[in-house]
């Protein structure tokens, strides 16, 4: 190196180790409430359609329940399934006393009301953290559940930074799922938020001025390396399958990583960043529902605070 050129390498917060010990956490804390309560956390999974990605995810989700102890019940149907029938599926659930989280593949086909399916979640059993009760707990500072995305981003930053307090954090993209609770999330940490979206004027320049990123934009690669004030932050919630020249496929975020990894002072990859918090948070959310549906005085997994 001439002594000019200083080259910087952002530290890489790793998701996938950030899971495992959370699901450890959990597991130990479903043994306890197994043995000492006789109550097994139940996590029912309902996936409309034949979406092979969904498939996957689904499955993941079934197979991480298993191994913290729990119980996972799978309902896979035909894409042509009636709004009617999948109401009455939720209703069923709602009242199984062996299922404490409910979770609904999103996105639903076209012809079935996804709001109204989210509506029909009992509110303590929604462990997306999707219906309006839960969202209007989030955003009023009361108890409900939180969107397992956020939850997950929130304890890889709270991980890496401490407390948040004062920081300028940019969300990125303000859909239900993600963007809005994340930014609800961050005015709970006393950072100060902005929410940027398709209509933004000059993002690359609100970016800039932030010590937080948060992507959540569903476009490959499109924050770029010169966007990121040296030293933020970084959190790239996008999961993007992008086709390669060989005809092959593979994952990108919504930051162009290897610009990025250059001037943040961290960041989260894609894959094995938040992708896997994702699935950890959702078993945090049913273990929390078992706990408060049974009234259960345990101590929360990873209380980040
Ligand atoms: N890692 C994980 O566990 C998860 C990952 N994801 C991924 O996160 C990404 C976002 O998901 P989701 O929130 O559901 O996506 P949505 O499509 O619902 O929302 C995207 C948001 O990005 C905004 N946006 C789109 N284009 C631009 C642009 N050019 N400039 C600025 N803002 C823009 C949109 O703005 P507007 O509102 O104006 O249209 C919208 O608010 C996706 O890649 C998804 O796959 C999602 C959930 C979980
Ligand atoms: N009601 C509902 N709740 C959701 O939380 C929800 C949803 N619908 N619909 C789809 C999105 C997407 N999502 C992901 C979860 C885990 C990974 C994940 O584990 N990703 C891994 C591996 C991905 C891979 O290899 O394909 C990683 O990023 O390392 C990704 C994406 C949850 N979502």
């Amino acid at each position: 190196m001439d002594g000019e050129t200083i080259m910087t390498q952002a530290k890489l917060i790793d998701g996938n180790a950030f899971s495992a010990n959370l699901r450890e956490e959990i597991t130990a804390r479903v043994h306890e409430i197994r043995d000492f309560h006789h109550v097994t956390p139940g996590l029912a999974v309902v996936l409309v359609g034949e979406d092979p990605a969904s498939q996957v995810y689904v499955r993941n989700k079934n197979k991480r329940a298993a191994e913290c102890g729990m119980k996972s019940f799978e309902h896979v149907l035909p894409a042509d399934t009636s709004e009617h029938h999948l109401l009455n599926l939720i209703e069923g659930l709602n009242d199984d006393p062996e299922v404490h989280g409910i979770l609904v593949q999103l996105p639903l086909p076209k012809h079935i009301d996804a709001q109204k399916v989210i509506e029909t979640i009992r509110p303590d059993k929604d462990v997306d953290g999707f219906h309006p009760w839960n969202v209007g707990m989030l955003a009023s500072g009361g108890i409900g559940m939180i969107p397992c995305t956020p939850l997950g981003s929130l304890m890889m930053l709270r991980d890496h930074l401490g407390p948040l307090t004062g920081l300028k954090a940019i969300v990125v993209g303000r859909s239900n799922i993600v963007g809005k609770p994340m930014a609800h999330l961050l005015i709970r940490e006393s950072c100060t938020v902005t929410i940027a979206h398709s209509q933004t004027r000059d993002l690359p320049a609100e970016v800039r001025a932030a010590d937080i990123v948060v992507a959540a934009v569903g476009r490959p690669e499109m924050i770029r390396g010169d966007w990121i004030k040296p030293g933020a932050t970084v959190i790239d919630v996008g999961i993007n399958r992008i086709g390669l020249p060989d005809g092959k496929s593979k994952l990108v975020g919504d930051v162009k990583f290897d610009e990025a990894v250059k001037v943040a002072g961290a960041i989260t990859p894609v894959p094995g960043g938040v992708g896997p918090m994702t699935i950890a948070c959702l078993l945090r959310n049913t273990l929390t529902a078992a706990a408060r549906l049974h009234r259960l005085d345990i101590p929360e997994a990873n209380p980040w605070n």
